[in-house]
């Protein structure tokens, strides 16, 4: 990439103090250099979408579809290149870099697919000779807040929809990522997005983040992050009475019972713990498993963490890139000491890991013998570490698994018909997994939780047009 990233605003790409995008597999490497944006940048960047809002919201549905369906080809056709990219910024490895950058030109396709099928209702009136029409109308500006982990599939399944029902977009994606939130950008303009539609402000959410949440010309933020940056969102969008949509944490509980396929209940949980590092949202941290086939369970659990690869995100072989910087690595190794403290057993893993470049490196960590009354069972890690909960039964195993703020994903490990339908009637979690992992989801059904994980309407496939549209009822006596 060239040296410089601007932020693109009003339809014209924007300099100013620059960071050094650095490569968490190799913190000698700079990817490139994006601007800082100050919240004068975000300002002006509200102020164009408020401009471009006015024709955009009117703009012909197959000028929109025509617009991102050739976003998602561009993304597609240059996919090893973005998925490359991708690695090199987050950590991922490079067939996770690529699968993203795939997902993400599907979710494009998608929403261009949807903004020819957005329908309204007609109804009478219980007033005879009164017709009812019920349509759907753009927001307006909705402000885009996105997180580090997923640093193109989250843009993206924001931007398709807002774009494709006739809202008009700033986005600041997380300072530690934003050459992927770039690209798409550049994709965009380049394939015919009107000038004002989205902009861009990179930056730190302290001031670009906050001068969007401040603006009362924003009227909807969609934001996926940390529970605590959630709740200022919140906040601080109630002061303005404005939409907002909250994707946070999770601590997502998958029970592995007595009668599971052993080597299903490996695969889907080594996956859901440690792929990506353990940094999605939707992984699993704590695995509750009944007594009997607890060992068995846990040994092979052991060995297959054995053979994971912890390397450069970009090499071949690796299965497990670095975390994605020094604040997280500490993160997670201070969970680590906390849960020896607490008297966790670490079976597996757990050790910084040097490798040829210097990166970020953490070998995936297994801890058994715990208690879900300890913090490590009850507090997001965000990092390639999981414990075992050892439990009786089933019944013990759903209370246990339930016994959270959080509700995001939950998966449970059985061949038993039974207790596999108990558990998707039962589990409070917005997303239930069947001998599946917890994470890794597909893009065209809805994505969101219960409880502390999620507040606002669904995002993805059709539900997400409940947050980026609102609904007009209209009476006409003819
Ligand atoms: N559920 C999920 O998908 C994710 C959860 N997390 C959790 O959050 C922890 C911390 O990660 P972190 O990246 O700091 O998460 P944050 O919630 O801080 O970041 C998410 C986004 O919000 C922005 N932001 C930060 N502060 C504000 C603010 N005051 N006003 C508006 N926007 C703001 C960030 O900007 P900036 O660019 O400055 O970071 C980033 O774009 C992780 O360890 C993990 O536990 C993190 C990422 C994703
Ligand atoms: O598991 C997934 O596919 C998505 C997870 C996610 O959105 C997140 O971690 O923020």
């Amino acid at each position: 990439m060239s040296a410089l990233h601007k932020n693109y605003i009003g339809g014209e790409w924007v300099g100013g103090d620059a960071r050094p995008n650095i490569n968490p597999s190799n913190t000698n490497e700079v990817i490139g250099e994006f601007a800082q944006g100050t919240a004068a940048d975000a300002k002006a960047a509200i102020d164009a979408a408020a401009d471009a809002f006015k024709t955009w919201s009117h703009s012909g549905i197959q000028q929109r579809h025509d617009i991102l369906k050739a976003t998602g080809d561009e993304i597609l056709a240059r996919k090893d290149e973005i998925g490359r990219l991708l690695s090199r910024e987050e950590g991922k490895t490079l067939p996770e870099g690529i699968g993203e950058t795939i997902r993400a030109a599907q979710i494009f396709h998608f929403f261009a697919g949807e903004t020819l099928r957005l329908a309204g209702e007609i109804l009478p009136s219980v007033r005879p000779g009164i017709d009812v029409t019920i349509t759907r109308e753009p927001v307006g500006v909705v402000g885009l807040i996105t997180p580090w982990n997923f640093p193109i599939a989250i843009p993206a399944w924001k931007l398709a929809p807002a774009i494709a029902y006739g809202n008009t977009v700033v986005l600041k994606p997380a300072d530690l990522v934003p050459a992927c939130a770039w690209t798409i950008v550049d994709i965009l303009v380049r394939n015919g997005l009107p000038k004002g539609v989205v902009n861009l402000v990179m930056g730190r959410g302290s001031v670009v983040g906050q001068a969007i949440l401040e603006s009362p010309k924003v009227n909807a933020v969609s934001f996926t992050g940390s529970v605590g940056t959630g709740k200022k969102v919140a906040e601080a969008s109630i002061q303005v009475m404005r939409k907002f949509q909250l994707e946070m944490g999770g601590k997502n509980p998958t029970i592995v019972l007595d009668d599971a396929d052993l080597k299903t209940a490996v695969e889907s949980t080594a996956n859901s713990a440690f792929f990506a590092t353990g940094q999605r949202c939707t992984a699993s941290s704590r695995l509750i498993v009944t007594e009997k086939i607890h060992d068995q369970y846990v040994e092979a659990l052991t060995n297959r963490i054995k053979d994971l690869v912890v390397d450069d995100a970009v090499k071949q072989g690796t299965h497990i890139g670095p975390v994605v910087d020094q604040s997280q690595l500490d993160q997670d190794e201070r969970y680590i000491q906390i849960a020896k403290d607490e008297g966790g057993k670490l079976v597996a893993g757990g050790d910084r890991v040097t490798r040829e470049n210097p990166g970020f490196f953490l070998q995936p960590a297994l801890f058994t013998e715990t208690t879900p009354d300890m913090r490590i069972n009850k507090e997001e890690v965000f990092g390639p570490v999981a414990s075992v909960i050892k439990v009786k039964d089933y019944e013990e195993a759903l209370a246990v698994a339930n016994d959270t703020p959080f509700g995001l994903s939950a998966g449970i490990v059985t061949t038993s018909l039974k207790y596999a339908t108990h558990f998707k009637r039962n589990a409070e979690a917005g997303m239930v997994m069947v001998n599946l992992p917890t994470a890794g989801v597909d893009y065209h059904v809805p994505f969101g939780g219960r409880k502390g994980s999620s507040y606002g309407p669904r995002e993805q496939g059709k539900y997400a047009v409940e947050f980026f549209t609102t609904v007009k009822t209209a009476y006409t006596l003819p």
